[in-house]
């Protein structure tokens, strides 16, 4: 049995086992947000292996009944949040809706599909959490919809200061099952990472905005 202070290490340690995790400083990734960045994680693989996102539902539905267990809907962020919140909504029994990163330009036009009415509180899964735009962009439309956002639960955060920032100013709680600094232990630990490559993280995390530039 994992309890809930292993998970963290134990999500990182699946990410780097299905090769979630990439590292290209020479050629960096463009992420969402336009930053620039030597590593790159895709959650999305989760989804290809049953008892890792197994594990996933099992514990955003742990912390869902132990923390909000006031929680009318779970609503996934689009893309990569839609197949977990499906899977959380299924455990608990919830309905479930996602929101869109844009309105539809065609048929309903919709930003949210399936139901949020107001009044109902909802708890949004997000895979990932770099700047935390894209999720709080989400929250944001749940309040909007007269609605009220308990939380953003994610697979993983990069912890940046950008990140942790905006929720803070948003007073929205973020709960993540994993992190920077557990995936950087674990990789130091397997040897999937070298101590000069957590130095060159280091230097880009201080300054992500400029890198690569
Ligand atoms: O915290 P942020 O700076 O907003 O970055 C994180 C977001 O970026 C990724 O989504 P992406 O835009 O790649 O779309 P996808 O979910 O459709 O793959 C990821 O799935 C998060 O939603
Ligand atoms: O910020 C992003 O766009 C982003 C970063 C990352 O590591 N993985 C991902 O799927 N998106």
């Amino acid at each position: 049995m994992t309890t809930l202070a292993e998970i963290p290490a134990r999500i990182a340690s699946h990410l780097l086992e299905i090769g979630a995790v990439a590292l290209r400083p020479k050629q960096p990734f463009t992420w969402t947000s336009g930053i620039k960045s030597p590593i790159y994680c895709d959650n999305r693989l989760t989804m290809s292996y049953p008892e890792i996102r197994e594990l996933i539902a099992e514990s955003f539905a742990a912390i869902i009944r132990a923390q909000y267990p006031d929680a009318e809907v779970i609503a996934g962020t689009a893309t990569a949040g839609i197949p977990h919140a499906a899977w959380v909504a299924q455990k608990l029994n919830l309905p479930m809706a996602y929101i869109r990163d844009k309105a539809k330009g065609h048929g309903k036009e919709n930003l949210i599909e399936g139901i949020i009415k107001p009044g109902q509180k909802v708890v949004v899964i997000e895979d990932l959490i770099s700047t935390g735009g894209s999720s709080l962009k989400a929250a944001l439309a749940v309040k909007e919809a007269g609605a009220e956002p308990l939380a953003v639960l994610a697979i993983f955060s990069y912890q940046l200061d950008k990140g942790v920032q905006a929720f803070a100013e948003a007073g929205i709680p973020l709960q993540t099952l994993s992190n920077y600094a557990a995936l950087m232990e674990v990789a130091l630990e397997k040897g999937a990472i070298q101590q000069e490559d957590v130095k060159a993280l280091k230097a880009w995390r201080e300054d992500p905005s400029s890198f690569g530039n």
